[in-house]
């Protein structure tokens, strides 16, 4: 946990200072992720069934969830099924309600515009499961994908280490509408996702989070020829807090902790114009750490985390905005006088009393979210990360006729003569 004072930073140490932690770009593992991505595209379902094997101890399989479902229903506590139900509920109303309106626009008399909204045809879905089953990530890629209307989902994750599919996975799949899951992950499972592979389908996007392994593998798929569409990059995860001298140190610092705790490769930062509070909040992270499950994974990631002292609160904000986080914070007491300066951050939680692990699970909003920057960019999945608008063109006979001349004119200004008379062609009566 590295204190920064940010007025005194040049240019250089600032952005030096808000460096992703290094190993999310190690070249060893970008040269094992090509490796892997060429196997499985030169060998499909060979190739993967035998990198799979050899990564996850075991071969694709495609699961039914309904009769696994079954069992994690008979086996969970009411109340952690009424929790994924509640959550799944909150993140079907809030993607329902934002789909896209399709819009007609007169540009001219009898000349309109039409953008209509269609879904993607096949999008694969990627769960993450390296460490722990985050059946969470179903619900937030599935649910927005079937409020878009996608035709086929195909939806994979690693097998559990004692082999097979979670039960709470297979819950978290049946109240998503998704009725199979592949047992597969890894940089094998999208490169499967992205050239087919024996009887799991290319698929025309991929969407989802993961290691560096998995985020690794869907840039370069993606760069390939032939290779699909991406949601975003959506790697280890990170937050950053902005706190001024109201907010609780042992609520920052716990909120800190929820993303440390996710990978060694998870960043945590904090910006504060309070050096006291800086300090309580520095003292509350290293005494919650010692009592976590995951405390060795999470001192990992802190290892890459930043305190930075800024001079004001706008500071603050600016901070924020050149890092881009995944997720951001305003532990401050006015939020909504902070929000108009914040631009780039995948999800921001206005106010102490909202809560990043609200929006983890069931807030509504996707917590499938930009990480590494690309929050400058990038929004999270939403409806429209499984849609494309397509427009249409309709033109009355006296409408064509009034535009035929300038649009050949143009035509005629770059040179493009069969176009020019393509337009032409719209002057003579319809035949
Ligand atoms: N940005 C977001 O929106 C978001 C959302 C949820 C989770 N996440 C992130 O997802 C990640 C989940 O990570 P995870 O590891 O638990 O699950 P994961 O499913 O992303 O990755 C596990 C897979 O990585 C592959 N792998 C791991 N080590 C490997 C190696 N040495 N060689 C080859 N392949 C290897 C294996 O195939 C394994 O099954 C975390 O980093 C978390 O922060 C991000
Ligand atoms: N915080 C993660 C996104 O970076 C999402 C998640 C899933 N489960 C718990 N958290
Ligand atoms: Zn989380």
């Amino acid at each position: 946990m590295k204190t920064l004072v940010w007025e005194e930073l040049g240019p250089a140490e600032r952005e030096a200072a808000l460096a992703r932690p290094a190993q999310r770009s190690d070249p060893a593992l970008q040269d094992g992720v090509r490796s892997i991505v060429d196997q499985v595209r030169d060998g499909g379902w060979d190739a993967l069934a035998a990198i799979a094997e050899r990564i996850d101890g075991e071969a694709p399989r495609p699961v039914t969830v309904s009769p696994i479902a079954a069992e994690a229903r008979r086996t969970l506590a009411a109340e952690q099924v009424a929790a994924i139900e509640l959550a799944a509920a909150n993140v079907r109303a809030f993607h329902a309600a934002s789909r896209p309106a399709d819009i007609a626009v007169e540009t001219m008399p009898g000349l309109t515009v039409r953008k209509l909204w269609r879904a993607i045809d096949r999008v694969g879905l990627y769960v993450p499961g390296g460490r722990t089953p985050l059946f969470s990530t179903l619900l937030m890629l599935a649910i927005p994908a079937q409020a878009a209307g996608v035709r086929e989902l195909v939806v994979i994750t690693p097998p559990r280490a004692q082999g097979g599919l979670d039960p709470v996975v297979a819950l978290a799949a049946e109240l998503s509408g998704v009725d199979t899951v592949w047992t597969v992950g890894g940089a094998q499972g999208i490169a499967a996702l992205a050239f087919g592979a024996g009887p799991i389908p290319r698929c025309d996007k991929i969407c989802g989070p993961g290691n560096a392994w998995v985020a690794e593998a869907k840039r370069l798929v993606a760069s390939m020829a032939h290779g699909p569409a991406i949601d975003m990059p959506a790697g280890p995860s990170e937050l950053m807090v902005i706190a001024d001298d109201r907010a609780n140190p042992r609520t920052v610092a716990a909120d800190l902790l929820s993303q440390a705790e996710h990978d060694s490769a998870a960043q945590v930062l904090l910006a504060t114009p309070s050096q006291p509070l800086l300090e309580a909040i520095r003292g509350q992270v290293e005494q919650q750490v010692a009592t976590l499950p995951r405390a060795d994974l999470a001192r990992r990631s802190l290892k890459a985390a930043r305190f930075v002292l800024t001079a004001n609160l706008a500071a603050a904000a600016e901070v924020a905005n050149t890092y881009a986080p995944e997720h951001l914070s305003l532990a401050v007491s006015d939020p909504d006088a902070l929000l108009p300066a914040i631009r780039n951050a995948g999800a921001v939680f206005a106010g102490c009393t909202a809560s990043e692990t609200f929006g983890d699970y069931l807030a509504g909003s996707s917590h499938v979210l930009p990480t590494d920057g690309a929050a400058r960019a990038w929004g999270g999945i939403s409806v429209y990360s499984f849609m494309k608008a397509m427009s249409v063109q309709t033109v009355t006979p006296a409408a064509a006729a009034r535009i035929a001349g300038p649009a050949a004119t143009l035509a005629r200004m770059e040179g493009l003569e069969a176009h020019a008379r393509s337009a032409d062609c719209r002057l003579e009566p319809a035949a």
